[in-house]
């Protein structure tokens, strides 16, 4: 098994287990909306600290609950981790969240797990499904609480139909599995809402870029990227020329 193997099954790993920890909780039915939430992010971060230290121990660490530290931007290999993607939807007993695990090697999104728990699904860069047909009509992913206006001009353009859900590891994972054919985001986001699943969705042959259209680079000093876009291939040239024309 190559280094790259062993990490993509360990991610697997770490993703599923978080998400059995979030769905228990979930399920004990004790806490609701915040607390929920926090108990959630606190819960699924613990196990994947702990796992990944006793794992890894020589690999650096980008986490949305951990403090960050400089010793990172001088590693090559980087696990770049969302214990639960999609805080808010979690809380409120609907099922589009995610766990993110991916591993950053020299600023690429190398290898990434996102598991969906509550569709029982964990997606990995190892053995993405095969890609779909597109929709007729299209369908594009949009934040459910806050959807991108450059989102809604270019669905516009596209004449796809805006399909708002929670999560951005849920909606690249719904354009992975053909649920729908565009994921447009712009405003704001972290490397680790995006890491693990643009790992997923460019091993299953989307395209994933910046809206300037350049790459994903992770391991950045300030960890913000605030806008991507994830595509069915067949969409690229329609997609970047609807945000041309913005
Ligand atoms: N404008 C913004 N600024 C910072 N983070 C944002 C953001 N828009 C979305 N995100 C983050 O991206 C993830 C997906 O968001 P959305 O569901 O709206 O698409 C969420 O992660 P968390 O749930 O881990 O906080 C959310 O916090
Ligand atoms: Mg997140």
């Amino acid at each position: 098994m190559t280094i790259e193997e062993s990490d993509v099954r360990l991610a697997e790993r770490l993703a599923r287990e978080a998400g059995e920890i979030l769905l228990a909780l979930q399920n004990q039915g004790d806490l609701s909306g915040k607390e929920l939430g926090q108990a959630g992010d606190a819960r699924a971060n613990e196990l994947l600290m702990r796992e990944l230290k006793i794992a890894r121990p020589e690999d650096a660490i980008l986490c949305e609950e951990e403090k960050d530290s400089d010793a990172r931007l001088s590693a090559s290999r980087v696990w770049i981790v969302d214990p639960l993607d999609g805080t808010r939807e979690y809380s409120e007993g609907r099922s589009d969240w995610a766990v993110h695990v991916a591993l950053s090697i020299g600023g690429i999104a190398t290898v990434g797990a996102v598991a969906l728990p509550a569709l029982d699904l964990t997606l990995t860069s190892a053995g993405p499904p095969k890609l779909k047909a597109l929709n007729t009509p299209l369908k594009m992913l949009v934040s459910r609480t806050r959807p991108a206006a450059e989102a809604v001009a270019v669905a516009k353009i596209l004449g796809a139909d805006l399909l708002p859900m929670g999560s951005a590891g849920a909606k690249a994972m719904a354009v992975v599995r053909g649920e729908a054919d565009v994921y447009l985001h712009t405003g704001g986001q972290y490397e680790w809402d995006n890491c693990a699943p643009v790992a997923v969705a460019e091993a299953a042959g989307l395209y994933c870029a910046r809206i300037d259209g350049s790459p994903m680079r992770y391991n950045a000093p300030d960890g913000y990227l605030p806008d991507l876009v994830i595509c069915h291939p067949e969409l690229e040239d329609a997609v970047k020329a609807a945000i041309a024309a913005l």
